[in-house]
């Protein structure tokens, strides 16, 4: 006789071992994080990461699979608090709906940091969410004998669930945080199969993968409202041929864009391609040009089209 449950044909946990499943939102204001603790909670580079600010547009989903549970991650983009337009508004509608959907949130802080735009994401958090507090950079702090101190203010901000300091960029403390937030998920079983790392599509990363790339060697020239956009995307055998756009807003970005002589973009799409054959572990195609569509961060419609909620 089989003894296994009728649904339980991928040999992964059942529910009757205690095994635990859930989704968990990662919020915090620009620049504290996220995207770091993301990849080193799942151990591989998914989201991008980078010194400028709101970086992270998309969604990314990134799983983790434990012996006790799976965390399925979602990395909401950081709150923007100075420009108002439409893609603006389209992000903090995306984090609103996360979070009304998930069974933890995590919200991240810098140590020895709390601003108003803290205060501000912390707001958006419903009451009835569970909350653990992530106090990350601790490896920042001068002054280490500060941290309890400034723990004990932030416990009257809310009834945290647990708070835990880590260092996402060095590592430290990360096995707290997954100890803390594995008896907050539900039991259930595992949503995606155990070696799932990401549930979005090579086409998705390879615009995340280009996007970091403008982000980094464009550096202080990368004009406001730039985005990729993936127009095909073909794979044979072991060869992916990849056309994509990079979207600007005004005339006078392209040229920013393409470099003297085309040197930058030249730069840019072959950094990219060379992490893009990493990452699928086979040859890769790359094609960028420069686009402008004058007026396309303003435009909520253009902004669908781009992928953006
Ligand atoms: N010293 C230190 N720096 C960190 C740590 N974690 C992240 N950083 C840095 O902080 C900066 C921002 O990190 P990201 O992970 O891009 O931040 P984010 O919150 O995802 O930012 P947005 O995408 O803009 O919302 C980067 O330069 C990271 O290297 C940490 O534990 N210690």
């Amino acid at each position: 006789m089989n003894e296994q449950h009728p649904d339980d044909s991928t040999g992964m946990h059942g529910d009757a071992d205690g095994f635990r499943a859930g989704f968990v939102a990662i919020v915090g204001r620009p620049n504290v994080g996220k995207s770091t603790l993301l990849n080193r909670l799942i151990g591989q580079k998914i989201s991008i990461v980078s010194s400028k600010a709101q970086t992270t547009r998309h969604r990314v989903t990134g799983i983790l699979t434990e012996a006790e549970a799976q965390f399925v991650f979602v990395d909401t983009p950081g709150f923007q608090t100075h420009h108002r337009n439409a893609l603006n508004r389209s992000m903090n509608r995306t984090v609103s709906q996360v979070l009304a959907d998930v069974d933890l949130v995590f919200f991240v802080i810098e140590a020895g940091r709390f601003s108003d735009d803290d205060r501000k994401v912390l707001g958006v958090i419903p009451e009835s969410s569970k909350v653990i507090l992530v106090i990350n950079k601790i490896d920042q702090l001068k002054d280490k004998a500060r941290l309890l101190p400034y723990i004990d203010e932030l416990r009257q901000l809310r009834d945290f669930t647990e708070i835990v300091p880590l260092s996402a960029e060095k590592g430290r403390n990360i096995d707290s945080l997954i100890k803390a937030a594995t008896p907050l998920l539900p039991v259930g079983r595992p949503m995606f199969e155990e070696d799932a790392v990401t549930d979005r599509s090579e086409r998705f990363l390879a615009s995340e993968f280009l996007r970091e790339k403008l982000f980094r060697l464009l550096g202080d020239e990368l004009p406001y409202g730039i985005a990729v956009e993936i127009e095909k995307f073909e794979v044979e055998g072991n060869l992916r041929r990849i056309f994509a756009a990079v979207i600007v807003d005004k005339p006078g970005h392209k040229s920013m864009v393409i470099g003297h002589g085309g040197e930058k973009l030249k730069r840019i799409s072959s950094e990219a391609r060379v992490e893009l054959e990493k990452l699928f572990d086979g040859k890769v195609y790359l094609e960028v040009w420069v686009k402008v569509k004058s007026g396309w961060a303003d435009d909520e419609r253009a902004l669908k089209s781009l992928g953006y909620e």
